[in-house]
């Protein structure tokens, strides 16, 4: 189908979304998006970031966000934590091995996880955790009505470490709030009213990651010439859109369409925005989930933090009446994001080869 809608003149029109050229993105920069105006009530300065996050969903799947209003002491006291964390001997943190949990939480180990298919295991060290209400909030309405399906389960914690739970909890729950100030915006750029994921996120299925990546050695390029056991391996995120908070080591790159890998430099005051699967199963692939990896070649320790969003476990991933045509059909199976998430972290930690 011919499409003629301008991206800077946005409509209405399905057509908006189904332009050829979107899917020829060579980009070589990542798009920086001051989100300020995300508090905003005024519907015209909305609209004006929704078209900025818009462009950069259907060109690029990654834009880096500033003015977010998260304070540095915050997201210190969690990276602190995460060092704390890692520096534990091996057995101490193998007691919270991800694998004795049905629902993926805790720690896991270097080359536990293969996140490229055709990779020798990721060069990374990881803690996973899911939403719990805030210290102190325990009888939460939301912990109460959860509905957490093929993902339900608790975190776990190490004992050892006095702070380390209320560090990351608290960084946690101000970056989910930076994530509910996203999805409205999102819904804007695909022409469908603001308050399209209100009732698909009510509970948010929102897992964070503290990842520790030691410096890559020559020695691994030694055993492993052709580059195939790095940070982590190329892959595209499983839910709707990740939050990163990233060193400043660099080694996070983009690929664009003609296969060129874009670092995504670590900015100071910003974190890294990403599109996953889920996203690009509610739009039809209109908003691109795009590939990335991380090599870490800074010859330093590389600590980073994502916080990947999806909808409400129990929630179907059905396609954007948007970004459907008769030309332009349903491409996707229709399943819960409970039962997707939980698919593809059996993938990838099946791949592991160590175990
Ligand atoms: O550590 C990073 O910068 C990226 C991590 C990542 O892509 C992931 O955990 O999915
Ligand atoms: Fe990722």
């Amino acid at each position: 189908m011919a499409a003629t809608a301008s991206r800077s003149t946005p409509s209405a029109s399905p057509e908006l979304f189904l332009d050829p050229k979107r899917s020829e993105s060579t980009f070589e920069e990542i798009p920086v998006i001051d989100i300020r105006d995300a508090r905003s009530s005024d519907p015209v300065a909305r609209k004006r970031l929704a078209d900025l996050i818009r462009d950069a969903c259907i060109n690029v799947g990654f834009f880096y966000i500033q003015s977010h209003g998260i304070a540095d002491e915050v997201i210190s006291d969690t990276v602190d934590a995460a060092k704390r964390y890692f520096s534990l001997p091996e057995a101490t943190k193998l007691e919270l091995d991800v694998h004795k949990t049905s629902n993926f939480k805790g720690y896991t180990a270097l080359l536990g996880e293969n996140t490229d298919s055709e990779g020798l295991g990721d060069l990374h060290e990881g803690f996973d955790v899911g939403w719990e209400p805030p210290i102190g909030l325990i009888d939460s309405p939301e912990a109460n009505s959860r509905e957490d399906g093929a993902m339900a389960g608790e975190n776990v914690w190490p004992q050892c470490l006095p702070g380390y739970r209320e560090a990351v909890l608290k960084y946690y729950h101000q970056i989910l709030e930076v994530g509910k100030l996203l999805f409205p915006l999102f819904a804007l750029a695909l022409d469908v009213p603001e308050d399209f994921f209100d009732d698909k996120t009510t509970k948010p299925a929102a897992i964070m990651r503290l990842l520790h990546y030691p410096p890559q050695s020559p020695t691994s390029f030694e055993t492993d010439p052709e580059g195939r056991q790095i940070g982590i391996g190329a892959h595209t995120d499983y839910e709707c859109f990740t939050i990163l908070w990233q060193d400043h080591a660099g080694g996070l790159q983009v690929q664009n369409m003609t296969g060129k890998w874009v670092d995504a430099v670590p900015i100071p005051g910003t974190f890294v925005v990403n599109l996953g699967d889920q996203f690009a199963r509610w739009t039809n692939d209109v908003f691109k989930s795009t590939l990335h990896r991380v090599i870490n070649r800074s010859g330093a320790e590389r600590y980073s933090i994502p916080l990947f969003f999806g909808t409400d476990y129990n929630v179907l991933l059905e396609p954007i009446p948007t970004c459907v045509t008769p030309g332009s059909p349903s491409k996707y199976e229709v399943m819960t994001a409970g039962e997707y998430v939980k698919s593809r972290l059996e993938a990838t930690y099946a791949r592991s080869l160590i175990v």
